[in-house]
Parts: C-alpha cells; structure tokens; sequence
C-alpha cells in the first residue's frame, strides 16, 4: 500500500473457492493503481496485487493447479496517476505492465482519444504480446495509416499445470464514441467472421474464454454465448465482463458463467472452476502433486468471490502477514508508484472539503449530492465567459462527468482528476428561446432508446443496485442487483459499511461481510441555471422534471445561453431537434475557452474551501 494510505481494518471473511482452473480479474481500474489512500477497503495497490497474484500462483502450482490472469479495460482516465502527467500514462502504462497478465483486452476509454489507442498499440500491445486480444477492434497504423487488427483476434493456450486447453476471445461492447484511428466492429458482425467461426469450430477445447469491454447482461456477451453454444453445446464457457463498475455474476447456463469485478482498484474478482477436462495432459490422473484430482464432470462447477483490494484480505487469502507477504517485485511496483506520485505532486492541496459530498451515496438532490453542490454552488459561480456579459445562461453536464466522491477533509491534485478527470471544453448556443431550452433536460433525462442506444447511453451510474440494461436484452434481469442486505454473520453494528452484492449465486459473494451501503440513482443529466432574473426559481433548478408552469413568472428569461460539456454535444443537438428547432453544429461555439469542469472545481475549491 502507499506510505499515506488508510490502513485496513479487520473484517469477517469468506474463503476463495479455490479450484481446478483459477482466475483473478480487474477491471475498470482508471488509473487508481495507488489504490484508495483515503478508504481502508480498498488501500491495497497495483504493487500489492502484483505480490498478491504471486502468492497466489506459489500456491496454484504446489497444487497443481491453475491460475490465470485477467483485465478487461478501461484501465486508464479517473485518476492523478494517470490524468494528471504529460503525457497521460507517461508512469501508469508501465506500472500497469509490471503485473503478469494471461488475458486482456480494450476499454472504451483506451479509444476515445487517439493518443490514448496508439499507446495501447505502441506500449501496452507490445508489452503483452500474444496475451493482448482485440477480437473486433482495428487501429489505422500511426506509420503506415494502414487498417490493422490492435492486437490478435483470439487466443489459444494449454494451462501450466492442468493442461486445460484454453480458447480465449477479446471483445469491446458496440461503442461509437472512438477517435477515427480506431474502428469498432460491431459484436454481431464480428462473430460472423470467417476466423471467429473457424475459432469455435475447434474440437481441441476445454474451455472457451471470453473476455470483454462488456456489461455482463447484454446482447453482446449474449450473441457471442449463443455464437459459441451453436458450435459447442456442452463445451464450458467463462466470461468476464467490464463497463458498469459493479460487482456483478451471472449464469448463462449450467456450463457458462460470467463475472464482472467493479471498479477503480476496488474489487479483485476471484473465480474458479473444477471439472474441466484436460485434454492437454496425457492423463487427468495426479496432475496435482498435492494428489488432488480433478476429473472432467458433467457438470463443472463453477464459484466466484469479489475480493475487497486491501492487505487484511490478501493476507487472510495467502494465510500470510505483513512480513511474509511482499514480494521483492510487488514492493518495487509499490515504489514506482509512490514516485510518480510525488513526480506528480498529486498530494498538493487546493483547499479541504468541509464534509463528504457522494455521487451515489445520498439521494439527488440532497445537501450531500455532489451534482448538488456543483449545480447550485460551483457552476453558478464559475460559468461566465465574459464576452457573453450578463445574459442568463443554463449549463447541462452529463453526470456521468463526475466520476467519484469527496471526502471530508484535504482536496488535492489528485481529487480534482478522481472527480472529473476528462479533457472536455464547454460549448455554447446562444440565444436559444427558454421555451425550448426549460424542456431540454426532462429529454436528456428520458431513457429514449430510438434518440440513443443502451451501450451509448450518457448514463453512468456507478455501483448502481438497478439494472441499467436495456429491458430489450434477452438476458434483462430486472433486479440484478436488489438492495437486499444479506445476512450478516454478525451484527450489522459490528461491521465496516461496504459492497453487499446480490447476483445469480445469491448473497456470498463478497469476501469481506459488510454492512450495506445504499446507491441512489441520479439523472443522466443535470443543469444550472445562472443569471436567471431573481423571481424564477434561478440557479435553484427544478431536479429531474421541465420546470412546471407554475413556477414561471413574467420574467422567464426569452432567450439564454445554452451551456454543455462538449461531450453531450450531440445529445444536446439530437435533443434540440426532438424539440422541433433546427440548430446545427454550425451554431454552437466555445465557451470559456480553455477551461475544463475539472479546472472549473479546482478554482472553486481553491476559492472557497480554505484549510484549518
Ligand atoms: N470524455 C468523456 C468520456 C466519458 N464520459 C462518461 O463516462 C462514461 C463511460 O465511462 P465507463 O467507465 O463506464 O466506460 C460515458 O457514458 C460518460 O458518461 C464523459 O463524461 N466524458
Ligand atoms: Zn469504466
Ligand atoms: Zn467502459
């Protein structure tokens, strides 16, 4: 862990089920390879889980078992480490390779930015070689600008110590928003392809791997399944899957399980199978030097664990302890990271934040809200660009801008990139009649699937307890993730609050016992309104809901200042539109050039929250 991180606090634990084949999976790790310096949960860092997976392969192999490796993406944007270097990445992309990893693939953050696919392809592809799968995704080459593959289409491989023969697919769910170096070949196409269906028609498989950039209960991961089970009805088949930052596992069928591990270093997902066949070995018979043996079964068994990313838990799952747990390679990794760190001066404060504000903790709006405290405190006093005078002006971001909380006490350079680590300028249309402009956000905030597909959606609700899958999905499971608390094995009084997950296994999930959290959703959007004249509700904006009639006075403003995050740009045109205007691209113009939300939070933080 790093020097100034919270040190873990005990807990009641559950076992890893360990078995014949092994994995460990991180996903959506955005940078946070330092861990969470101000949360016990999750303090443990990328040098830890490094010493972590080496503990965990001594023991795989002197039981002649196997362990693998995986991360499906979005390893970058949302963190200091990351954000806050010129070039972004310039210490994360090699601390990230530092960890031996079997199976890896693309987020969608590795492709919104051309600088970001291309240090995939120059970097990280090179430094996995051979492990790296980009089953539907192409980059033009910076060299030659010719169209090649990111990396290979699939993967296949003979476990070390089992002789599982394992084949392993890479996918990326169907995202739009890349830069032009990339292409997104839809999942539904790529499978059609004459190397996926050659791939599957392969009769010297145990295991069928698929890993992917991909909420587990979608279209997607269910095409690729049914794709597999066509060609290999009894064959077993793992997921992995990313995107939604929720602890998630699911059951495709009684050979097909699928797990997605979280986010943002919070969670390292354990998941095992035993009665695989091994048609690698000569014979199944005492491939485990501990005489365990596993013979292929009818029905493999299949058991996940979602691991809280701090020492006390990888100390109780190694059965080690502070002085035998590091390794020589995990403490080094634990070095570079806290040297970047202080290369980065991302502990330099800009103010101290006199209490949490959560993004889905409380409900919004609330006095906790952080879209709260952005709407009627930040961006009030923040949104002006001078050339506009005083006109009135409403801003909308999305909140899927805000990445996480803030906690009481020093905001520093790294929490300005924790909250909002994106690049995005403002945008403005002015002079956009009120009449239209009052009625944009009930729009925004609408789940209108003909205005925008699920997979696209603005929406990014973090750990959220309410699926956020499209109900048109074949796998839509309406409560996947239902606030039921399990039971606890101790009074609830007795137990650090923490992730309580409900999945298709049932409630054992989660490694640590906790007491619940509750997440609230929140709107896809929200707006500020500035400048307004003072009888209308102002800057105080009617959450969620067009502002009802009642509210208006005379003096409505005729026409403002339409503000966004130049993400939403096209939302907010798409939007404009269903409201009959016709405004273009043509229309729309920078605002406050050069500043950013993120520049935006840490004027008003240095502005307003001085320390004591
Ligand atoms: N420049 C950006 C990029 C992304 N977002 C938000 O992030 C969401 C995707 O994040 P995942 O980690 O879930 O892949 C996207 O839907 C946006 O809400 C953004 O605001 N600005
Ligand atoms: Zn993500
Ligand atoms: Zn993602």
């Amino acid at each position: 862990a790093q020097p100034s991180a919270a040190p873990p606090l005990s807990a009641p634990l559950r076992d890893l089920p360990w078995g014949q084949l092994n994995f460990l999976h991180t996903t959506d790790t955005h940078g946070w390879h330092a861990g969470h310096l101000q949360e016990p949960s999750f303090s443990a860092d990328w040098g830890d889980y490094i010493s972590f997976a080496e503990r965990l392969h001594e023991r795989a192999d002197d039981e002649g078992v196997d362990l693998l490796l995986v991360d499906t993406g979005d390893r970058i944007e949302g963190n200091g480490l990351y954000d806050a270097s010129d070039p972004k990445g310039k210490y994360t992309l090699d601390i990230f390779a530092e960890q031996d990893i079997d199976v890896l693939c693309s987020g969608n953050h590795e492709l919104y930015k051309s600088n970001s696919s291309e240090a995939e392809y120059s970097v990280t592809v090179p430094k996995f070689a051979g492990n790296y799968i980009a089953s539907n995704l192409d980059i033009f080459d910076p060299k030659t600008g010719e169209q090649r593959p990111l990396a290979q289409r699939y993967k296949k491989f003979t476990t070390k110590n089992q002789g599982i023969r394992v084949l392993a697919f890479g996918f990326l769910f169907d995202f739009t928003g890349n830069a032009n170096n990339t292409v997104v070949q839809k999942v539904e196409d790529a499978i059609k392809e004459k190397w996926f269906q050659q791939a599957i028609r392969d009769r010297e498989v145990d295991l069928f791997l698929v890993i992917g950039h991909i909420l587990l209960r979608s279209i997607e991961f269910a095409s690729i399944f049914h794709a597999i089970r066509e060609q290999n009805w009894d064959i077993p088949i793992q997921i992995f899957g990313g995107h939604t930052h929720i602890r998630d596992y699911a059951k495709y069928d009684s050979k097909a399980y699928a797990l997605e591990s979280g986010r943002y270093m919070e969670t390292i997902g354990f998941m095992s199978i035993t009665g695989l066949s091994t048609g690698g070995k000569e014979t199944t018979i005492s491939n485990a030097p501990s005489g365990r043996d596993f013979k292929p079964s009818a029905s493999p068994s299949f058991s996940r664990r979602y691991i809280d990313n701090n020492l006390f838990s990888f100390y109780h799952h190694t059965s080690l302890n502070e002085t035998t747990f590091p390794t020589i390679h995990g403490r080094n990794v634990s070095s570079m990271i806290s040297s970047a760190r202080k290369k980065l001066d991302l502990d330099k404060q800009f103010g101290c934040a006199p209490k949490d504000y959560w993004t889905n903790r409380v409900p919004y709006p609330s006095e906790q809200s952080i879209f709260t405290w952005l709407q009627d405190e930040v961006l009030p006093s923040k949104i002006h660009d001078p050339s506009r005078g005083d006109t009135p002006r409403m801003l909308i971001t999305n909140t899927g801008a805000v990445r996480f909380d803030i906690f009481k006490g020093p905001f520093t350079v790294d929490t300005t990139y924790t909250v909002s680590p994106f690049t995005n300028g403002f945008r403005y249309i002015k002079d956009v009649p009120f009449s239209v402009a009052k009625r944009l956000l009930q729009i925004l905030n609408q789940e209108v699937p003909q205005l925008w597909p699920a997979s696209q959606s603005l929406a990014y609700v973090s750990p959220a307890p309410l699926g956020q899958t499209h109900p048109s999905n074949p796998l839509y499971n309406p409560h996947p993730h239902a606030q039921t608390p399990l039971t606890p094995l101790k009074e609830d009084k007795d137990l650090t609050p923490g992730y309580t997950t409900t999945d298709d296994a049932g409630t054992d999930g989660d490694d640590t016992i906790h007491a619940p959290i509750t997440f609230y959703r929140v709107p896809n959007c929200i707006e500020s309104r500035i400048a307004f004249p003072p009888t209308t509700s102002s800057s105080k904006t009617e959450t969620n809901t067009q502002t009802p009639t009642s509210m208006q006075s005379e003096e409505d403003p005729t026409a403002i200042d339409l503000i966004y995050v130049d993400f939403i740009e096209s939302y907010i045109l798409l939007a404009l539109k269903f409201l009959g205007t016709d405004y273009e691209e043509r229309d729309t113009a920078v605002y406050m050039r050069g500043e950013t939300l993120t520049s935006v939070i840490a004027e008003w933080v240095g502005e307003n929250w001085g320390c004591e």
